[in-house]
């Protein structure tokens, strides 16, 4: 039987809870993700109270579906909704508005999603972000990714937001970005352990909660996949539309297809797709190697109908600059100015 969602919804009724009842027929279970043989969700709890009595459910809930065929790696998180110790954030958002919402102060909202991981979505997030801001634009960028939040480290900022107030945040300053990520509220390398705000709630509070001031354009950068948070943030705030980031090769191919078809079905638009890591020059003979295969996505955004925003290469500087947190669209050269026309054709379309 293939792995889908059903049969890995089907097998966490088998966990018993310490309380009575189980996973499913309790409703406990967000954000079920499943990526590539990778199983993620979270069991988002009322107290922490109720999240100690938990405490052997993750373990539990992993060991049932690790059993499973097709099963490569689960990462399940526990939740509390109330009692978080750490964290000024962490009310459950009360009735929701019928319909998108757009976020007061702040023109236009674009997320950046992948189908499949480390395509470099969150490096195209920060250079665009950063291009953007050279270019003039005031810009906001929110790391969505819960799971492994990358925004602090690729720009270089770790200062956890202050909250004067205790309601709202205060988000940090980066190259000229206002930058707010979950990454930041917790220890580095501790996200899969972040608990307190529940998880729905805790990004509606980013968007909502923190004191992003007036923005021409907030990017959002989603985790990878076509999850719930995906799908909360486009039923519930207003998108100008999502640009989807692929490399060529077919399985990252596959996997941009289906995050293209949930946009489409969330009524999103999508703005276009960027193909990354298309090529490789070699700094020596400059010779040009296709490693991921060649123009997939362009060839994809045309049987589509969608603009291909960019073709970035492979780049050594790009990757470094990533990892000391000055994203390489500060600099000058080519990638420096790929993202420079990226900022300057949605400027120009009127989306940034
Ligand atoms: N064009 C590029 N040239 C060289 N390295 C790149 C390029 N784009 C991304 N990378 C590198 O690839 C790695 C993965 O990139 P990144 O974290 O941006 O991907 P992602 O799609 O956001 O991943 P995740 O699924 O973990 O969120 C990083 O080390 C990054 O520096």
């Amino acid at each position: 039987m293939a792995l889908t969602k059903d049969v890995i919804l089907e097998a966490l009724r088998q966990v018993a809870l310490p309380d009575g009842g189980d996973l499913i027929t309790r409703d406990l279970v967000r954000a079920l993700a499943l990526v590539e043989g990778e199983v993620r969700f979270v069991i988002e709890v009322a107290d922490a109270a109720m999240a100690e009595r938990f405490a052997a459910v993750p373990a539990a809930a992993e060991a049932v579906l690790a059993a499973l065929p097709g099963v490569q790696k689960v990462n399940v998180v526990l939740t509390a909704a109330r009692g978080a110790p750490t964290l000024k954030v962490g009310r459950h958002p009360t009735a929701q508005p019928a319909g998108p919402q757009p976020v007061a102060g702040i023109k236009s909202i674009i997320a950046i999603g992948s189908g499949k991981g480390g395509v470099g979505k969150s490096t195209v997030t920060a250079n665009l972000a950063v291009a953007l801001a050279r270019a003039g634009r005031r810009v906001g960028l929110l790391d969505a990714d819960i799971y492994g939040p990358s925004q602090p480290l690729m720009m270089g900022e770790h200062r956890k937001p202050a909250s004067p107030d205790g309601k709202t945040m205060i988000p940090v300053q980066a190259h000229g970005v206002t930058m707010m990520s979950l990454g930041l509220l917790v220890a580095p390398g501790k996200a899969v352990a972040w608990r307190g705000p529940m998880l729905m709630g805790a990004l509606q509070q980013m968007l909502g909660q923190v004191a992003w001031g007036e923005l021409d354009v907030l990017l959002v950068d989603l985790p990878p996949g076509t999850g719930d948070v995906q799908m909360t943030l486009s039923q519930r705030t207003r998108l100008t539309g999502a640009i989807v980031v692929s490399t060529p090769q077919d399985v990252a191919l596959i996997d941009a297809r289906k995050a293209i078809d949930m946009f489409n079905t969330l009524h999103t638009p999508v703005l276009g797709l960027i193909e990354n890591m298309s090529h490789f020059t070699c700094p020596n003979c400059g010779h040009e190697s296709h490693i991921f295969g060649h123009g997939g996505v362009a060839a994809e955004a045309q049987n589509l109908g969608l603009p291909l925003l960019a073709q970035l290469p492979i780049d050594l500087e790009t990757r470094l600059a990533g990892d000391a947190g000055r994203p390489v669209a500060l600099g000058d050269g080519v990638m420096a100015d790929a993202f420079a026309q990226l900022a300057a054709g949605l400027v120009r379309g009127g989306m940034a």
